[in-house]
This record gives structure tokens, C-alpha cells and sequence, in this order.
């Protein structure tokens, strides 16, 4: 395998994201350990605390981390665990003396807390699909705020049913959980579930929705289903976090699952860098470090001769504080910026690539041709497109150009359904793609690139390529060949493992075009994929392009400005102006059409532009 691929390694970059996690692990043990032998018992019960909140951070990191959006509504879930958990394993006696009026299918169970976890997650699920069905179809702040709406009507609920949770009073009787190394495995457990989605296919398809919505749904994925499986994780695991919460606190009210504990949960994990694992956990302990320190001196002390007041409040303003510098100066939180370098780990998984497998061969194109016929589509009155047909074949690419806004984009996004067309179908096989959910495209072999680019900036090179496979309904091995083999044959393996948005036009430009062929397409769109390049770029991405229609078989329909790159690669091209296909044909043919002429050099230079050869030495002649 040529040393590259030795970089691009899946194995290799999801070893050294499990080290960062194992690392974050590691400061939550020696911090742990720390406090127990320096503090002793007060020591403890910090660290037990920090335990419970690292898996409450985990939890609400799982959503907010994966998908972009800050949620409020996790102390809901807690609030839920905490006070069924507390029902099902409070003693008999004392549970008719706290709960009288408790229904009797929920009365005198008195479980371990073990074995009440079954039913906490059940119901613990159950309540997240529920509220996500809502929460999955909003975005950016609009779901941050049904998510508060959530907080409160939970906590509403909480107050009012009082034959479940004593309302505003206090919940007492719950058996408590004193025992840090219980806690620690919880704490533990939780950090690798969450690593383990993040790392998996779904964790990958809410990031990539996270970054760029449209492009991820152009490659197969549903965005709402996305979200949706991040909300249910992500809920289900704060109920169990809120369960043990209530274990270790013993008594509560629906006040201990309030804005407080929220605010203090935001804070955490805004502070570690809500978009990584180990971010969640080193939030929680830098904030559980700062509240200690500052909870001593609200109460006033003397420093030297000063003393200072006693100030009610300072813990929480020192949270207020935290958040503040942290989005100031490092707004990715404090190791959220983590960046893996191509050449992290590489002794490790130097061995593990040596035992790699041949990437797969591409799913072979036989005579697919897709067929666009009469598409129409008018935006209040301007007629973008109107009536186009053409074909874009196997085996050829087929050029589309014209000037500006002569609807070129617009035609590739009515093909793919990013518009709904007004009149006009797009077949393949006897399929119209027009209607189909956007995200259904690619089960009929057609990807596409974006005129602008539309990377999934968060993702590194190699996950924006594994993505796109992965939705395109491959195993994990399988898409990870593919992966590998896409990235070799654009010459991105050596820069697999740095995230998209830290690389350089030219290779950002490759990898959507090396995401788009992950599908296996048997028609590509490539919308002005040399828009930007350097002349040397752009014959380079040429002759890429040439071999792979040679070894592959694809169509490709190939829009750009750049008449030498097309008229290199074309043997037929399809020109439009204002909405219309003014023309049709080989380069040559094409080349000598007086409207095509025309529409690109304007109707009075014509003449002067008459003796040169292609319509781009026209335009130049000018
Ligand atoms: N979403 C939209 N809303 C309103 N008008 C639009 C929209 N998309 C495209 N248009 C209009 O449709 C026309 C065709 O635009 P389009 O982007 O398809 O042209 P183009 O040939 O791709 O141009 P360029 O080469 O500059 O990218 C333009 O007048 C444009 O303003």
C-alpha cells in the first residue's frame, strides 16, 4: 500500500482518536485519585460528584456536540431518571409515608438500583423519541428553545404531580450511592459510548448534517432521522445520569434539575469543547475545580491580613465568567481545536495498514443514461430554467455552460431535487428523480458536487469521504476501502487526517469530488469543480477526471467557465443562456453557433470577435 494510504488509515486515525479519549480518561482518574488522597472524605464526595457530572455532560455533549445545537432541555431527562429511579427503589415504608397517594402499579417495588436501570432506560427512551419526533425537525436557535420550552414544562409537570414527585417539596427516602468506584465505571462507560457513536455511522451522518445540511442530505442521509438517533442517545443516557444523580444526592425537588444545574451542565461542556468526548470531560472537571475553589471564598476569608467579604452568588458568577472568557479567547472550548497532524500514532498503525486489503473495485456502470426532459423552474417570475432537455450518458461527460446565471445551477439543483421543478421530469432507468425526497437521489446512482464549496468543514478529509460511502449504504469496511481508495486517487491520503476546513482551496475543491465518487455514482454532476484552480490545478483535475470516465464508465455532466478545461474533456456540450438551451453538440459544432457566440460575446461584437476560435478566444478578443 504506498505510504500515503499508510496516513489515511481508518484504523490508524480512529486509534489516535481513542487515545485523546483515553487521555481525557486519564486526567479524570488522577484527578479523581487526587482529591480522594490530598482531600479525603470532602475529597470524595467532590469527586463523586464530578463523576455523576461527567456522565451528565457526556450525555447532553452526545446531542449538543454532534449536531451543533445547544440544548437546555437535558435537566427534563435528569429530573425523569432521578425521580422514577428514586420511585422504584425507595424503600416500602418510607415510600407510604412520602408518596401516599403513589399509584399502586407504581408502589413498593423497592428494586436495587441496578435493577431499576432497565425501566430507567426504557422509559428514559420512550420520552426521547417522544420529545424528538418534535426537536429533530428544528434547527440552530429555534431548537435551543423548544428544548428550554422542554426544561420547563417538565419542570412544571414536576412541581404539579405531587402524588409522583411531593411537588416543590423535598423527595426524600432515595437510597443514596456513596461508592466513587461505582460512579467512576458509570463515568467511564458513558465516555466510550460516546465515543463509540461518534466514531459510528450515525454519529458520522449528525455531524455532517451539523456542518452542511444540504450536502449531506444530497448524499443520502435524512436529516431529521439523524438528529433524531443523537436526541434518543443523548436523552437516554441524561435519564440514567439523572438516576444516579438522585442516588447521590438522596433528596431532592424538581429545583435541583432547574436553570441551575443546566446553566452549570452548558457551562462544562462549552468550557471542555462541547464538540469532542474528552472536551465533555475536562469541562467538568475545570469547572468543578473553579466552583470548589470559589464555593470557599463566598463565604469570606482572610488572605493575608485581607479579609474579604462574604459574596452570595459567586459561584455562579464565576461560571457566567468562565463561559465568557472561554468564547472570548477559544471559542472551541479547551480542547475542543485539538487538531490530529497526518503524522500522529503512525508506528502503531503503520502495522495495521501493512494488513489492509485491496480497495474495491467501483460498482460497474452498465448503459444508465439520465434524461432530462421540458425542466422548468421560475423563482417569483425570473425564469431560471425553462424547458431544458438533454442526455448525460454513461461512459461521456457531457458540458453545460453559458454566462452567468443562464440557470446552469439551477438545472443541477432541479436534477437532484434541491428544487422542486415546475414542469419536466429527470429519468434514469425509467425513474423521475423530480419529487423524490432529496435524500433518496443516490439510491438511483446520482451524486453531485456544489458550485460553492460545501464540505463538512468539522469532519477531516478522510470522515467527509467515509461519510458519503457510508450513507451510500456500504458496510464499515467496505466504506472505509472506498474511502482510502477515493482519497489515493485524488492524492489526498497524505492530508486524511486534518479537518476539512484547514485545508487548501485546491484540495478542499478534489476532496467534494472525491466525496461525490464514494458513492459509486453512475452519473456525476460536477458543478464548476475547477472554479478557483490554477491553471496547473485545473489540467490536473483533467486529467483525473478523463481517467476516471475511462476506468469507471460514469457520466459525468461537467458545468465551467473555463472553455479550454471543458472543450478538453466534453464531447458533447449543452449551452444554455437566459433559462434556455440555446445549443447543443460536439465542441466543434458548438463553438461555431452564432447564438452561442452571441449569448457569450454580446450581438454587437460578434463581428469583431468572428476570427477567433472557441468562444472563450472570443470573449478574450474582446
Ligand atoms: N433560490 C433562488 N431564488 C431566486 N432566484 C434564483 C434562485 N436560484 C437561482 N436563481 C436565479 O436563477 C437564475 C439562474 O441562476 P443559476 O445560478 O442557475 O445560473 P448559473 O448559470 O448557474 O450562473 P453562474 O454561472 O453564475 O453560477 C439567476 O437569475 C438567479 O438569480
Amino acid at each position: 500500500m504506498a505510504d500515503a494510504a499508510l496516513f489515511a488509515h481508518p484504523a490508524r486515525l480512529r486509534a489516535a482518536n481513542w487515545l485523546r479519549t483515553f487521555a481525557a480518561l486519564g486526567v479524570l482518574i488522577g484527578t479523581v485519585a487526587f482529591l480522594t488522597l490530598v482531600f479525603g472524605r470532602t475529597g470524595e464526595r467532590i469527586a463523586v460528584l464530578m463523576c455523576v457530572n461527567v456522565s451528565a455532560v457526556v450525555a447532553l455533549a452526545v446531542f449538543c456536540g454532534n449536531t451543533g445545537i445547544v440544548s437546555f432541555g437535558h435537566g427534563a431527562f435528569m429530573a425523569l431518571g432521578a425521580y422514577l429511579s428514586g420511585i422504584l427503589t425507595m424503600p416500602a415504608g418510607l415510600q407510604r409515608s412520602a408518596l401516599p397517594e403513589l399509584p399502586g402499579w407504581l408502589a413498593g417495588h423497592e428494586l436495587s438500583v441496578l435493577g431499576a436501570l432497565p425501566f430507567v432506560l426504557l422509559a428514559g427512551a420512550g420520552f426521547a423519541l417522544l420529545t424528538g419526533s418534535a426537536i429533530s425537525r428544528l434547527v440552530g436557535a429555534s431548537a435551543a428553545i423548544a428544548t428550554l420550552g422542554l426544561l420547563i414544562i417538565v419542570h412544571s409537570i414536576a412541581v404539579s404531580a405531587r402524588e409522583f414527585t411531593r411537588g416543590s417539596q423535598t423527595f426524600y427516602g432515595v437510597p443514596r450511592i456513596t461508592d466513587l468506584t461505582f460512579v467512576l465505571m458509570a463515568a467511564i462507560v458513558f465516555v466510550i459510548l460516546a465515543r463509540v457513536y461518534r466514531e459510528s455511522r450515525w454519529g458520522l451522518f449528525v455531524r455532517a448534517v451539523r456542518d452542511d445540511e444540504d450536502a449531506a442530505t444530497a448524499l443520502g442521509i435524512a436529516p431529521r432521522r439523524a438528529r433524531l438517533a443523537a436526541w434518543t442517545l443523548s436523552g437516554t443516557l441524561a435519564v440514567v445520569a439523572g438516576a444516579l444523580y438522585g442516588h447521590i444526592l438522596g433528596a431532592f425537588s424538581p429545583a435541583s434539575f432547574y436553570l441551575g444545574l443546566v446553566f452549570a451542565h452548558v457551562v462544562m461542556m462549552i468550557v471542555g469543547g462541547m464538540s469532542s468526548v474528552g472536551g465533555a470531560v475536562v469541562g467538568v472537571i475545570a469547572v468543578t475545580i473553579l466552583q470548589n475553589t470559589v464555593r470557599n471564598l463566598e463565604g469570606g476569608i482572610t488572605l493575608g491580613g485581607v479579609t474579604l467579604p462574604e459574596v452570595f452568588g459567586l459561584t455562579t458568577v464565576s461560571l457566567g465568567v468562565a463561559i465568557l472568557l472561554v468564547i472570548w479567547f477559544r471559542p472551541q472550548g479547551l480542547v475542543g481545536g485539538f487538531e490530529l497532524g497526518p503524522g500522529a500514532g503512525a508506528g502503531l498503525l503503520r502495522r495495521i495498514a501493512s494488513r489492509a486489503t485491496e480497495p474495491p473495485a467501483p460498482r460497474p456502470v452498465s448503459t444508465e443514461t439520465l434524461k432530462a426532459r421540458g425542466l422548468s423552474r421560475a423563482f417569483a417570475g425570473v425564469k431560471a430554467v425553462t424547458d431544458v432537455s438533454f442526455d448525460v450518458p454513461a461512459g461521456r461527460i457531457t458540458g453545460l455552460i453559458g454566462p452567468n446565471g443562464a440557470g446552469k445551477s439551477t438545472l443541477v439543483n432541479l436534477i437532484t431535487c434541491q428544487y422542486d421543478a415546475d414542469t419536466g421530469s429527470a429519468e434514469i432507468e425509467g425513474v423521475d428523480l423530480t419529487g423524490l425526497p432529496r435524500h433518496r437521489i443516490i439510491d438511483h446512482r446520482v451524486a453531485r458536487s456544489f458550485q460553492n464549496l460545501r464540505l463538512f468543514s468539522g469532519l477531516t478529509a478522510f470522515e467527509n469521504v467515509l461519510v458519503a460511502a457510508l450513507a451510500a449504504g456500504n458496510s464499515r469496511q467496505r466504506a472505509n476501502a472506498i474511502a482510502l481508495r477515493e482519497l489515493e486517487a485524488f492524492d489526498l491520503g497524505s492530508i486524511a487526517a486534518i479537518r476539512a476546513d484547514n485545508l487548501p482551496y485546491g484540495a478542499r475543491k478534489r476532496l467534494e469530488i472525491a466525496r461525490a465518487l464514494a458513492q459509486d455514482p453512475a452519473i456525476l454532476l460536477l458543478d464548476e469543480p475547477a472554479a478557483g484552480m490554477n491553471p496547473a490545478e485545473t489540467d490536473d483535475l483533467a486529467d483525473r477526471l478523463i481517467r476516471i470516465r475511462e476506468d469507471r464508465r460514469i457520466g459525468i455532466l461537467l458545468i465551467d467557465h473555463d472553455l479550454r478545461f471543458v472543450n478538453r474533456l466534453c464531447s458533447h456540450i449543452v449551452v444554455m443562456n437566459r433559462g434556455e438551451k440555446i445549443a447543443e453538440g460536439t465542441p466543434e459544432e458548438v463553438r461555431g453557433n452564432p447564438q452561442v457566440i452571441e449569448a457569450y460575446i454580446g450581438r454587437g461584437r460578434v463581428a469583431r470577435a468572428a476570427d477567433a476560435q472557441t468562444p472563450q478566444d472570443q470573449a478574450l478578443a474582446n
